[in-house]
């Protein structure tokens, strides 16, 4: 078996940790670095020491330490981090699990660049349970094109910076490729005053932060007598960590490309 050397940048953040403790307890995969920013407190100690069980893995702000002993980095961090880690990542041959959300036009562009000189997973959403909702809602979308309005309902923690979530955008980005909508022209993400009645080739973005809320998603497609749900809700980081594993063990044997969680998982 060979063992997956991966490092983990946002060290310190909650993505950051439950990497690292499912990591360390694979049997098929090693911390091999860690990454956070200059300054951050957990700057110089070891990586696992949270899980009281040190890994020998210091956390570093410099990418050359950081990842010197990597084949893999899997990066939850912010934007602005993850084209930074891109960069160099890219011109070293480190393959990439990209779990950052908020990426603006130029940001998603650098990446899939940075794809064509190293393999990277990149995806708003690593569980299963998510990326197969996202099936039934290419399905659902089809079933329900006329007469039914659209309306995506995303609820996180208190601490997340970015609105929609990565995965609500996503969720939406499908459904308008199914109706054959751009999600650009069609996308209604804050209602407030008089607003008109509702644009029937809409789809409407509603968005609720509050206490440590994991991630909720539900889509509504609301007809005349009836309307119908379909809800994701995550109740651990656990289930994105494994996917995160999963995405490394995909990359494996690709030396490119850009992938999401469709190709990791079967679902294309
Ligand atoms: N794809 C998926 O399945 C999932 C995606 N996410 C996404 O992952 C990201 C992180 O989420 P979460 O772990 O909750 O966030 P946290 O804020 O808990 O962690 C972020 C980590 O990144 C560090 N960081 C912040 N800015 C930079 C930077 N410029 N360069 C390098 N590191 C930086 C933070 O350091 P410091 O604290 O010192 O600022 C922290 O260690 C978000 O974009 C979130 O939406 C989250 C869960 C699942
Ligand atoms: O910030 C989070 O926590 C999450 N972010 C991702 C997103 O923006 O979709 C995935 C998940 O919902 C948790």
């Amino acid at each position: 078996m060979t063992t997956l050397n991966i490092a983990v940048a946002g060290a310190s953040g909650r993505m950051g940790r439950m990497l690292i403790e499912t990591i360390t307890a694979a049997d098929d995969a090693r911390l091999a670095g860690a990454l956070d920013v200059a300054g951050a407190p957990g700057i110089g100690s070891d990586a696992a020491a949270f899980l009281g069980k040190p890994a020998g893995v210091t956390i570093e702000s410099e990418l050359a330490k950081g990842l010197a002993n990597a084949g893999y980095l899997i990066d939850f961090t912010r934007p602005e981090g993850t084209l930074h880690h891109l960069e160099y990542c890219a011109s070293h041959g480190i393959k990439m699990i990209i779990g950052t959300t908020g990426f603006d036009e130029a940001g998603k562009a650098a990446i899939a660049a940075a794809a064509q000189k190293t393999a990277i997973v990149f995806a708003p959403n690593m569980s299963v349970g998510v990326n197969v909702t996202l099936k039934l809602l290419e399905m659902a979308a089809k079933s329900f094109s006329h007469g039914y309005d659209i309306e995506i309902v995303e609820a996180h923690h208190r601490h997340k910076v970015d609105a929609p979530s990565g995965t609500a955008l996503k969720m939406g980005e499908v459904i308008a490729d199914a109706l054959g909508r751009d999600l650009k022209q069609c996308a209604v993400y804050a209602r407030e005053g008089v607003t008109g009645e509702r644009d029937p080739s809409s789809i409407g973005f509603a968005t609720i932060r509050g206490g440590d809320i994991v991630g909720d998603h539900t889509v509504l497609f609301a007809g005349i007598g009836e309307r119908i749900e379909i809800s994701h809700k995550s109740s651990s980081r656990l289930s994105y960590a494994h996917g995160s594993l999963r995405a490394a063990r995909f990359l494996a044997d690709r030396q490119t490309g850009l992938y999401d969680m469709q190709d990791v998982l079967g679902l294309r």
